[in-house]
């Protein structure tokens, strides 16, 4: 696994392939719908107890034909197999039509209706062969209504439920932006506000497509990455695109071209590519950050981000608060430099002292003409020289009403971490479509909108979240979910986003600008960031997370 893709890059994959002769539409169409069986029946493991029994619901494109290719192949191992279908035969594709006759010459289909797939067996297995990548609308109701009818179909015992396997994708995903296009209940369909299809009036009526598997095919699609879409995750098909005639076709852009390993893959080598972590040295190797602070009774936010800078490797920290709250400071700090910044014009001359290597701006600074005074004056100060500044909070929510004064000072060096809020602030157009709010209009996404705002800045977006997206003004992006077996909800607590900034802040100082990307240390940092709360586990608070840096740098072999 290490691309991440869009629908219409998996498109232009199937399609080179299919052109260079190298595979037929019905060989993939073969080898997805066999994949998916061997990995269903992998993710059960012992089928002694089940009733070989399974129900397969088709929609009316490929996706569909792929469930025709798992009925026919569990038919073949002497499984009882029924087949929904949601369409007409004569509007199928050739090769979805092909794998229908297969199924028809050995097995039976019946029209997808609620009454008649609530009948029967409860089976091993419900596969959802609706919808696919191509989905372009909320399902039908009647597909949505089988799918409901089948899972509570039950056995005599009456506690088993079937195990619900998504084919390429739960039907209603929408593989691009990850939002779930699931109708809106019949019970609603007089309501106006729910018709006119509003996230936030619709989202808790709409009927969900529990899924418990979903198996993709050849890679990741980003939906998979922005939304948990089962309960395991995801399972990968090999369907034989990675063929040589496939990677000399360009894919179209527009999907992410970087992304933060799973944890399976060589992490320490990774982490130590983009960081100083375990290079030795002196302190002065390492780089000085610089964390603002704010005013008394204030500073917790930017204190903890300084520490988590001081923990993730930088060879100093410094804390510059304004001058009526260096004693509250100075009674909390120990290893972490404390210096008095009364202005931007002190912050200026400051910030002459180049061995500063990185400047984090934000947290628990306050909204107000001071803090854009001192954003814009950092953002000046390391305009030509490489320095990194890492814009949090405050730094962003100052500039909610003048986003042009912001992007206009803003370059290459610079990251900002806005959660979706402050992103929707600073960019309004973007946030109000990140997700659907036109049911005529589909979804940006989050990618695809930071990607957007990156190139607006001229820098680096980390977009926070249970799944948090990275883009760069180059068009470079990459996904970070803390998803299926990295969830961490406990990470969702007040001050982890400023210890997050601090991660960045201390790995960019201890980094000089030409050795890596902006968005390569804002992945390492989100990466460290769910790999601490996970480290420390449920009841975490932020001030756990630079004290679990250690350990987690210890189990990578540092
Ligand atoms: N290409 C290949 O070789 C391979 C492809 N593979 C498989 O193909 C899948 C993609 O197939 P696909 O492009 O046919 O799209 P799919 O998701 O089946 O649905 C599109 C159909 O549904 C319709 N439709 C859409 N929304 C609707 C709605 N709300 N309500 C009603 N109808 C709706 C839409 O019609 P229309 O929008 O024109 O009305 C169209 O008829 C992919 O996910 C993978 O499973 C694998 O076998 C590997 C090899
Ligand atoms: N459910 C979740 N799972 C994993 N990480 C989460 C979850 N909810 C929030 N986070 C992470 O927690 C941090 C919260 O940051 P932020 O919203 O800025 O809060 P604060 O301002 O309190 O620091 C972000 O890094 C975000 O990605
Ligand atoms: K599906």
């Amino acid at each position: 696994m290490g691309e991440i893709l869009t629908a219409a890059q998996m498109r232009a994959k199937e399609k080179s392939i299919m052109d260079s002769g190298a595979a037929s539409g019905l060989e993939l169409m073969e080898r997805a719908g066999r994949g998916v069986v061997d990995a269903a029946i992998h993710a059960i493991g012992d089928l002694t107890s089940c009733n070989h029994h399974a129900v397969v619901l088709c929609g009316p494109g490929n996706n569909g034909g792929d469930g025709f290719v798992i009925a026919r192949t569990l038919s073949e191992m002497g499984w009882t197999v029924e087949v929904f279908f949601w369409g007409k035969a004569e509007a199928l594709s050739g090769d979805a039509r092909h794998m229908h006759d297969l199924w028809t010459a050995i097995g039976e289909i019946r029209p997808m209706t609620a009454e008649a797939a609530g009948q029967g067996v409860c089976p091993t297995f419900l596969f959802d062969a609706m919808f696919g990548i191509g989905i372009s609308r909320p399902i039908p109701i009647d597909c949505a209504r089988a799918f409901e009818t089948v899972t509570k179909r039950q056995t005599e015992d009456g506690m088993k439920r079937c195990f619900v396997v998504a084919v390429d994708c739960p039907s209603g995903l929408d593989v691009d932006s990850g939002e779930v296009l699931v109708p809106i209940l019949e019970e609603d369909a007089d309501d106006e506000a729910v018709m006119a299809y509003f996230p936030e009036t619709v989202r808790p009526r709409l009927l969900p497509l529990h899924t418990d598997l979903c198996v993709t095919f050849h890679a990741l699609k980003m939906g998979h990455c922005l939304t948990e879409v089962s309960d395991l995750a995801p399972a990968v098909v090999d369907i034989g695109l990675d063929a040589d005639a496939v990677g000399q076709v360009p894919i179209p852009a527009g999907g992410p071209t970087v992304q933060v390993p799973p944890p399976e893959l060589p992490t320490k080598a990774w982490v130590r590519a983009v960081t100083a972590i375990g290079a030795g040295g002196h302190k002065y190797d390492r780089g000085h950050a610089l964390i603002l602070g704010g005013g008394p009774g204030k500073g917790g936010a930017a204190r903890m981000a300084a520490r988590a800078a001081l923990r993730v490797g930088a060879g100093l920290v410094t804390l510059a608060v304004p001058p009526e709250a260096v004693a509250e400071n100075a009674a909390q700090l120990n290893a972490i430099m404390l210096s008095e910044v009364l202005d931007a014009k002190a912050l200026a001359t400051m910030l002459e002292d180049d061995r500063l290597s990185a400047i984090c701006v934000g947290p628990g600074l306050g909204v107000g003409q001071r803090t854009r005074d001192l954003v814009l004056t950092a953002l000046r100060m390391t305009a030509e020289d490489g320095r990194r500044v890492i814009l949090d909070a405050d730094a962003l929510g100052s500039f909610a009403d003048t986003p042009e004064d912001l992007f206009k000072a803003c370059h290459d060096g610079v990251t900002i971490t806005p959660h979706e809020g402050e992103f929707a602030r600073l960019f309004p157009d973007l946030g109000q479509r990140v997700r659907r709010s036109d049911p005529s209009k589909p979804a940006l996404g989050k990618v695809d909108a930071a990607l957007r705002a990156a190139e607006r800045l001229g820098a680096t977006v980390l977009l926070k979240g249970e799944a948090t997206v990275l883009a760069d003004h180059r068009g470079a992006s990459a996904i970070h979910s803390a998803l299926y077996d990295r969830k961490a909800p406990w990470l969702g607590t007040a001050g982890a986003g400023d210890v997050l900034a601090g991660l960045i802040a201390g790995l960019s100082a201890a980094q000089m600008a030409q050795i890596s990307h902006a968005i390569d240390l804002a992945a390492v940092a989100a990466w460290l960031h769910v790999e601490c709360a996970r480290s420390f586990g449920p009841g975490l608070i932020a001030e756990d997370l630079p004290e679990q840096l250690p350990k987690v740098f210890r189990d990578l072999g540092f």
